[in-house]
């Protein structure tokens, strides 16, 4: 079989696998393209150098093997000025911009497992998850990204509000100055804790709200659960109720309309921003636009702020929020403290509506997984008023295996960017200093070498001890990034989802109505169509079959 028909195969793969397609239908497709094929063979040599070097134990002073450079990697054509740029071109490009996911298949059928992209950039998008590890390990002690480039720009502009461009776009020592200060109270485990019993009490609300408005699947859940993290992530971090399931806050004029439309304005334009050089030469409608989204969120966060650091003045209270231990800190300022609210608006509330969505998606249409849920959720929370506390989330290792499973098939983000800091040797080849690295993730994850039976939803996989465990390979998966840089809220953001499942769960018997749901990458992947869910009451299902306890 020649190159054509190679490509067409994977190109009936790649839509077989969007559409949907039954996964053995897919997993047959792929076993009969790679047998007939040889996968691109300069890639086969690459690795024989890079496992003599890797069997040596030294992969940068081989002094037999001269690294083949850069250029040498396989990936589109580059052209001098436009780099690969053309491929994003529109009408005429092959890549859209918006389906990031497609292009990685497109690049990871047609080139292998590395794969050298120029747009703009220097970049590297690196797929087997060994390669992924190589690049971690070459993690410097500040570890660098690019991206937020314009936001950067922005709030550097912006000197008697920020110090610096926050959290996520900021690198080298500053970053580490904020980093250090801020995580003890993101990360410690103790502090994750004491944030359970008052999401509990949100959720709670939540339920109550969505069971009054009768939530259908003719309505997207997802505007529903933006409020939910909202309100969730309000009362952790700043200890600041924003009302949002009241008939007020549901005004798209309100506080609580706004700040999510101004979270998603925001993150929305971060990638084409990150790709685009106009803004710097003069104001583009994006450029405008998330300056206008970070003004709002400014506001709102020096509202709270404000009012705070008064209450916070008397020295007098038990508020246990993020917020309260920002105040704390003698190393921080006002201008960091708020540059990390608005950084907290921006990463919270997309992000973990998107995996709850996907969580939920899958969940609602494996009806036997649903089940396993309900009866561990019952044997723990025996009634509904039972409260939700640090022991009972420990005991869920089924529900934690649910969201593990669809964070792996649906990341809120396809892989995770690096700057390299300095030279190393990946397969043989030379990546130079300040090379943007994508480690693509998602896609490893769908890829039946790495993974059995890898399109099926099954969070046993995740389960030691039970049968269908399996031992993935610990740079597979890394839906909240890889080390000192990873996501600073990865413990709330799991216990968070968690909470939400579980009561969600308890509550309702939950079913899938919509069709395939894909994704649109904005910066994180979106689901592409409504998240449409039906909810029957567990009280109907239980007075159908009468065998559940309640
Ligand atoms: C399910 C929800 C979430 C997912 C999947 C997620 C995922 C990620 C990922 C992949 C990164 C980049 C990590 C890396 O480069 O190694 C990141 C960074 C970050 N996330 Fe999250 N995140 C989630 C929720 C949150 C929440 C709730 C917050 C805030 C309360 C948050 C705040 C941040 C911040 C500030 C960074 C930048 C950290 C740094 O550069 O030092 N994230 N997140």
């Amino acid at each position: 079989m020649g190159t054509g028909s190679y490509c067409n195969s994977m190109i009936s793969l790649c839509d077989a696998l969007r559409s949907g397609c039954a996964p053995i239908k897919v997993i047959n497709m792929l076993h009969f393209s790679f047998k007939k094929v040889n996968f691109a063979s300069h890639v086969k040599n690459v690795r024989l150098i890079s496992n003599v070097r890797s069997s040596n134990g030294d992969q940068n002073t081989c002094e037999t093997d001269k690294p083949m450079s850069f250029e040498e990697i396989p990936g589109p054509t580059s052209y001098p000025i436009i780099g690969t740029l053309h491929k994003y071109m529109p009408f005429f490009g092959e890549y859209d911009a918006e389906t990031l996911d497609k292009n990685s298949w497109l690049n990871w059928r047609r080139y292998g497992s590395l794969v050298r992209e120029e747009p703009g950039v220097r970049l590297l998008h690196v797929f087997d998850p060994e390669d992924i590890e190589v690049v971690f390990r070459q993690d410097h002690r500040y570890p660098s990204r690019r991206s937020h480039v314009a936001m950067l720009h922005y709030r550097l502009s912006k000197p008697h509000v920020y110090n610096t461009g926050g959290l996520l776009s900021t690198n080298g020592p500053e970053w580490w100055r904020l980093r250090s200060t801020l995580q003890k109270n993101f990360t410690s485990p103790q502090s994750v804790k004491s944030h359970i019993s008052y999401t509990d009490i949100v959720v709670q609300e939540f339920l109550q709200w969505i069971k009054e408005k009768n939530v259908s699947h003719d309505e997207d859940f997802l505007p529903y659960l933006n409020r939910l993290n909202l309100e969730v992530i309000g009362t952790v971090a700043f200890n600041e109720q924003f009302h949002g399931f009241t008939e007020q806050e549901q005004d798209r004029n309100s506080r609580t309309s706004k700040i999510i439309d101004a979270a998603f304005g925001s993150n929305s334009g971060i990638m084409k921003l990150d790709k685009g050089f106009l803004w710097r030469i003069f104001e583009t409608p994006l450029y405008r636009k998330l300056a206008t989204s970070q003004e709002f969120l400014e506001k709102v966060s020096r509202d709270i702020l404000l009012e705070r650091a008064n209450f916070f003045a008397s020295d007098k209270n038990d508020d246990n929020s993020l917020l309260a231990s920002f105040l704390k800190q003698s190393n921080l300022d006002m201008k960091d403290i708020l540059g990390m609210m608005v950084d907290i608006l921006m990463a919270a509330i997309d992000t973990t509506s998107y995996a709850t969505s996907f969580a939920l998606y899958h969940i609602s249409r494996n009806l036997e997984v649903q089940k396993k849920i309900f009866d561990e959720i019952i044997e723990h929370l025996p009634t509904k008023d039972t409260h939700i506390t640090a022991e009972i989330l420990s005991k869920l290792v089924y529900t934690k295996g649910c969201i593990k499973e669809s964070l792996r098939l649906n990341p809120v983000s396809i892989g995770v960017g690096r700057l390299s800091q300095k030279e190393f040797i990946l397969k043989g080849y030379l990546i130079p200093e300040g090379t943007v690295i994508v480690t693509q993730n998602m896609v490893a994850c769908r890829l039946p070498q790495y993974v059995r039976d890898p399109l099926a939803f099954k969070p046993e996989r995740w389960i030691r001890g039970s049968e269908g465990y399996e031992n993935l390979h610990p740079f597979l998966s890394l839906p909240f990034g890889f080390g000192p840089r990873s996501c600073i809220a990865r413990r709330l953001a799991e216990q968070n989802m968690c909470i939400a499942i579980v009561r969600l769960i308890r509550e309702f018997q939950i079913e899938w109505k919509g069709g395939e749901l894909g994704i649109r990458t904005l910066l994180i992947n979106k689901p592409d169509k409504p998240v449409s869910l039906s909810f029957t009451s567990r009280k109907r299902v239980d007075s159908l079959h009468n065998d559940v306890p309640f």
